[in-house]
């Protein structure tokens, strides 16, 4: 590959959703022309003639330099990075349409917070299942769309095996707005971004009941230990927890009425169904399938998880709201610093 500098850098963002715009106006904000692929007529249209994505981020103003189009070949083929920011549930079939289009020498970075239902596989295994792309990482951290659409500074991660991944990808993104930090834990940041999610929709829970701040600390603190725990078990580093795509996703989510996690959370609280709160959002609200699979591995690897278990038992099996706080207010109580997390974290510094 050519040698980069960010003014030629060729960028496609996929999936043209509330981040997948955002990234791809982060980029054209930077003076650097980006193509966002969509599956919708209408809002490219709308994205390439008036700047605008009026479904997702209602009165902001979007990059000149992003040019929306629904040909996934035309996305791809000019590329030298990719970003893919599609849910989650939908990334293995898109993967599996970009299979006969990439070539091994193109950078893949995706921006998804999820893992895959049934496989409880991570996105990174599934680009690498898929396709021939193998310079991949993920792109993670506290960031709501909205408020980084809308000009707001925020710090970011991009996680790789690969340097020139992260070197390239920090490139297209950095600005005065946005600080991108790197990380060589693709697996821990692939986990911290999904598993917050399910933390979020507590913590939505937790706003509309108005358990006050003491009892969201809690949740927060106590949530993060899980995060950890789970993470560390299917292979990540437990340093990563303790950074912008761990305990700083995790802060942001929880605290954030725009988080959609957050406002699935608040919705059950006020008693509609799981349905409806997820219908009226018509977004993607992660942590609702996340729970389900951290629901299953938590239990195949025999973890503690009341938190996660909680919320599963919420959306899937019955439990009110009311019902789960005083369950977890009322079951056993561990070490504040999990054992297993000490172990773990001085195991990798030698
Ligand atoms: N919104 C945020 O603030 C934010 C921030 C960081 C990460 N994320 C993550 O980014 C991912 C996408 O979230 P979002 O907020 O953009 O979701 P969204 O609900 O705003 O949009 C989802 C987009 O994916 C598209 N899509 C769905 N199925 C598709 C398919 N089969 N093929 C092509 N496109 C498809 C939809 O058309 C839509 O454009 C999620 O994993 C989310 O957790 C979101
Ligand atoms: O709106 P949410 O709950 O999907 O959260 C968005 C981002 O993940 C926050 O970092």
């Amino acid at each position: 590959m050519a040698e980069h500098t960010t003014a030629t850098t060729r960028v496609s963002v996929l999936g043209a959703g509330n981040w997948g715009t955002t990234v791809a106006h982060l980029i054209g904000q930077n003076g650097i022309p980006v193509t966002l692929w969509g599956r919708n007529e209408e809002s490219c249209a709308e994205i390439n003639e008036q700047r605008r994505n009026s479904r997702y981020l209602k009165g902001l103003e979007l990059s000149e330099h992003i040019t929306a189009t629904t040909e996934l070949a035309k996305a791809v083929e000019e590329a030298e990075l990719l970003f893919l920011v599609i849910p989650s549930q939908a990334f293995r079939s898109v993967c599996a349409d970009l299979g006969d289009l990439v070539r091994p020498n193109q950078l893949a970075v995706h921006a998804t917070k999820g893992l895959e239902l049934g496989t409880g596989r991570r996105m990174t295994e599934i680009i690498r299942a898929e396709t021939c792309l193998r310079q991949i990482g993920v792109l993670s951290g506290p960031n709501i769309a909205r408020e980084m659409c809308a000009g707001k500074p925020a710090g970011t991660v991009v996680a790789s095996r690969f340097p020139r991944v992260i070197e390239v990808s920090r490139e297209v993104l950095k600005s005065h707005q946005l600080r991108v930090y790197g990380n060589t834990d693709v697996v821990g940041v692939e986990l911290g971004g999904t598993l917050k999610n399910i933390i979020a929709i507590a913590a939505g829970m937790a706003t509309q009941m108005e358990l006050g701040e003491n009892a969201k600390s809690l949740l927060i603190t106590r949530g993060l230990s899980e995060i950890a725990r789970l993470g560390v078990a299917l292979g990540a580093d437990p340093m990563t927890f303790s950074g912008l795509a761990g305990i700083g996703d995790l802060m942001v989510t929880c605290a954030s009425p725009l988080s959609r996690n957050h406002r699935v959370g608040a919705a059950l609280a006020r008693g509609m169904s799981l349905k409806e709160a997820v219908d009226s959002l018509g977004m993607v609200a992660e942590g609702v399938k996340a729970a389900k699979i951290a629901e299953q591995l938590t239990g195949e690897l025999g973890l503690r998880a009341p938190l996660m278990h909680a919320v599963y038992r919420v959306l899937y099996d019955g439990l009110t709201p009311a019902e789960g706080l005083r369950e977890l207010m009322t079951g056993a109580v561990q070490e504040d610093i999990d054992p297993s997390l000490t172990r773990a974290a001085a195991t990798k510094k030698r």
